[in-house]
């Protein structure tokens, strides 16, 4: 698998220390809130294990599955929703957690789906920012990294579902999308 890897870009160290930081800075701002913090399946799985763990407040979990509408790797901001939340959601504040926001297309929708629901608030927290390809207006209230415009895999991001176990952040060699 690391065979096709051409560089790491962001290491298991620097991941583990943002998280940390991630966590201290979302325990300071809901100190007394209910939050539920809502991962969004697959990619945003190792992100989310680790940082509810560095929340300090109880807390509680629950997925939702979405899958956009496209051709191959263009997502066409239309969103399907695979698996939904199995309760109400009008007495928590929601944090969403994602592994990457990249045109920003799957966050708008999944915002104003939720925010439909009644809940107390809704925030963001992403593993990584892709900025330069943003489609739609929405920005992320936490951010771990800003990832310059190159496509990348590990810690839960995948190619062909595959390197999501990596524990860290990397952009593949060329071969690795020639062999697929
Ligand atoms: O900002 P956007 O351009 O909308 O892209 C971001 C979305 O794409 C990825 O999910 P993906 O559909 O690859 O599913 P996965 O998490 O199961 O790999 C990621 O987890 C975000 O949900
Ligand atoms: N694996 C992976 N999925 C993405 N979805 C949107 N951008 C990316 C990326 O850079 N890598």
């Amino acid at each position: 698998m690391e065979e096709y890897i051409d560089r790491v870009l962001i290491s298991k160290e620097e991941l583990g220390k943002r998280v940390v930081e991630l966590g201290a800075e979302i325990t300071r701002d809901y100190e007394g809130k209910k939050i539920l913090v809502l991962g969004i399946l697959k990619g945003a799985v190792p992100f989310m294990a680790d940082l509810i763990r560095e929340i300090k407040l109880p807390l509680a979990y629950d997925f939702m599955a979405l899958s956009s509408y496209g051709v191959s790797t263009q997502s066409s901001g239309v969103v399907r929703i695979l698996k939904d939340l199995e309760r109400s959601v009008e007495d928590v504040h929601i944090l969403i957690a994602e592994d990457i926001v990249d045109t920003g297309l799957t966050l708008k929708y999944l915002k104003e789906n939720l925010r439909a629901r009644n809940p107390l608030s809704v925030k963001v927290v992403t593993l990584l920012d892709k900025a330069a390809r943003r489609k739609a207006d929405v920005t992320p209230d936490y951010n771990g990294f800003s990832i310059p415009d190159e496509f990348v895999v590990g810690y839960g991001l995948d190619f062909n579902e595959e390197y999501r176990n990596l524990p860290y952040i990397g952009v593949l060699k060329q071969e690795a999308y020639e062999i697929n």
